[in-house]
């Protein structure tokens, strides 16, 4: 019998941008996907100190008013707790526990891809999950390829690359131009820009908290 497919798209979400929806979107179509859930890190590991960002509840908010629109995507809770840090490998080995008629799609930007060697368990995640990855800062594709072809010899990965086109958007830019006073739209949902906005987010950045 055949799977359904669902992609999970993991993140900080410090805050949700276009790039993530437009990931998502482009997964949903190219892999055919049931719906992609949006799953905010309560703790993300490779990222210990959070002091003077979004907390967890504002970052699950924002991607909540974010995705509202699309009937094909889903919040997920199944990271939005704040003991321990939120790991990929217990995460996927939960879902596809409680799921078993389900084949997960991870999807991920290349700079994650690159780093995939120094998560936890990564050959654990590379059974449990195929890995979609997405261009990202322009990478050079051949060592992007280069880069899956050997993640797929050592663990075995099933490794898609996404079709999209390089999206210059990270989070970090636009804490940092809200922090300047600069305009975020049209990079954020208006619900997410309102949201920001109304809770005064990113806004003490000069003092270092961007
Ligand atoms: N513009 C983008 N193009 C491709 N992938 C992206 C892009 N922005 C984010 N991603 C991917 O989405 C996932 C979640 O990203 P995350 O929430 O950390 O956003 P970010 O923009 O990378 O944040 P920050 O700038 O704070 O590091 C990661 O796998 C990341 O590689
Ligand atoms: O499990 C790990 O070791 C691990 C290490 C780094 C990142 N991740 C996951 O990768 C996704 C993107 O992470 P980030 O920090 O770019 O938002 C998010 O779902 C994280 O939980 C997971």
């Amino acid at each position: 019998m055949e799977k359904r497919r669902v992609g999970i798209m993991g993140g900080t979400f410090d805050p949700v941008h276009v790039g993530h929806l437009i990931l998502g979107e482009r997964a949903y179509e190219q892999f055919q996907l049931e719906n992609v859930l949006f799953m905010p890190s309560g703790n993300p590991p490779h990222k210990p100190d959070r002091r003077g960002r979004a907390a967890l509840l504002e970052r699950i908010e924002m991607v909540r008013l974010a995705i509202a629109g699309n009937p094909h995507f889903t919040l997920s809770l199944a990271e939005a707790h704040e003991e321990g840090y939120t790991y990929t490998r217990e995460t996927l080995e939960r879902l596809c526990a409680e799921h078993p008629d389900t084949e997960y799609y991870f999807i991920m930007g290349a700079d994650s891809l690159f780093s995939f060697e120094n998560w936890k368990n990564p050959e654990r995640i590379a059974q449990l999950a195929t890995l979609v990855v997405a261009t990202r800062d322009h990478v050079n594709e051949t060592e992007l390829e280069l880069t899956a072809e050997r993640l797929e010899k050592l663990y075995g990965a099933k490794i898609r690359v996404l079709s999209t086109p390089n999206l210059d958007i990270s989070s970090q830019m636009l804490r940092e131009w809200i922090a300047e006073g600069k305009s975020a739209r049209y990079y954020v949902p208006d619900a997410v820009l309102r949201y920001i906005h109304d809770t005064k987010l990113y806004q003490q950045g000069a003092d270092g908290n961007v």
